[in-house]
């Protein structure tokens, strides 16, 4: 659905972002993006999205080169910036506005994803804080129906509740047809809500594996002080230490995003080998 082979950007020819980053995502799926600020998440979704294009390399989105954005493609992706801007018009004229370019576009579906937000369809954009706006922009997003959603830091200035909200409306719009994309520094925010985590790290891609797989080759816990020479990467607490271990004994356990985050970054060679050793 989504493929980049080899990709260069940089904002300018002194600072090359991304050198040769490669990347498949498929239909079906929730990817959780991650990486540093700056590492160059945004930009990778603009590149997506159409709005920043490559210096080399290919990205073809749904079969279509975003850079062209042709209407047939602009009208079945859909970008939520981290910022929302918005003019100062009701909620309904903004839909109004925007709606016809999103054929799929589904007005009960956005009324439902409103009304678990609770914002009224009347008011105006202008009239309302931060976190509502956003709201109003990710339920409009969702209801759109694209096949291809991407979310930057959807959960920044949401309040708790509508975290929980966020999450459940993005697991209803999940289907087999859709690729849906969310890069967070949340990650708590993600928690049983992506399939596939993705690490952005040194202009390439660090790690992109189903949790599945994941917690099949890891194992995740917190263990007496002593056992920690026998992690791959953890954390001393006052629980004592919470790390990443290498799953011989087919351990169930629940993925610690943080500390998968952080164990890429950390021993990058040794997490990127447990994934090659088939
Ligand atoms: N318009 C721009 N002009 C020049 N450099 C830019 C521009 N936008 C971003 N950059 C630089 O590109 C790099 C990647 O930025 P980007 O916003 O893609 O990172 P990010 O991973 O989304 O970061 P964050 O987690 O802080 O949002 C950063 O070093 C940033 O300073």
């Amino acid at each position: 659905m989504i493929d980049i082979k080899n990709l260069q950007f940089g904002y300018s020819k002194k600072k090359v972002l991304f050198k040769d980053l490669s990347l498949g995502l498929e239909a079906g799926h929730i990817y959780g993006l991650l990486g540093k600020n700056g590492a160059g998440k945004t930009t990778l979704l603009k590149v997506i999205q159409g709005m920043l294009f490559a210096t080399n390399g290919s990205c073809s989105v749904l079969g279509f080169n975003p850079k062209k954005r042709e209407p047939n493609f602009l009208s079945d992706v859909f970008y939520i910036p981290e910022d929302i801007h918005t003019n100062d018009m009701r909620i309904r004229d903004f839909v109004a506005a925007n709606a016809p370019f999103y054929p799929k576009f589904d007005l009960g579906s956005f009324l439902n994803y409103i009304r678990e937000f609770e914002i009224s369809y009347d008011e105006k954009l202008s009239s309302l804080s931060y976190g509502q706006k956003k709201k109003a922009i990710i339920a409009f997003g969702l209801a759109t129906s694209c096949s291809v959603l991407i979310l930057d830091e959807p959960t920044n200035g949401l309040d708790i509740p509508s975290k929980s909200q966020f999450r459940k409306i993005v697991a209803s719009v999940a289907t087999e047809e859709r690729c849906i994309i969310i890069s967070t520094h949340q990650v708590r925010d993600l928690d049983n809500l992506i399939d596939t985590v993705i690490v952005l790290d040194e202009g390439v891609v660090a790690l992109n594996q189903p949790v599945d797989a994941i917690t099949e080759k890891l194992v995740f816990k917190t263990v007496d002080v002593e056992k920690a020479p026998t992690a791959i990467y953890g954390e001393s607490s006052l629980r004592g230490f919470t790390g990443v271990f290498h799953n011989a004994n087919g351990e169930a356990s629940k993925l610690d995003m943080e500390i998968l985050f952080n164990s890429v970054l950390a021993q990058k060679s040794t997490i990127q080998q447990v994934f090659n050793n088939k």
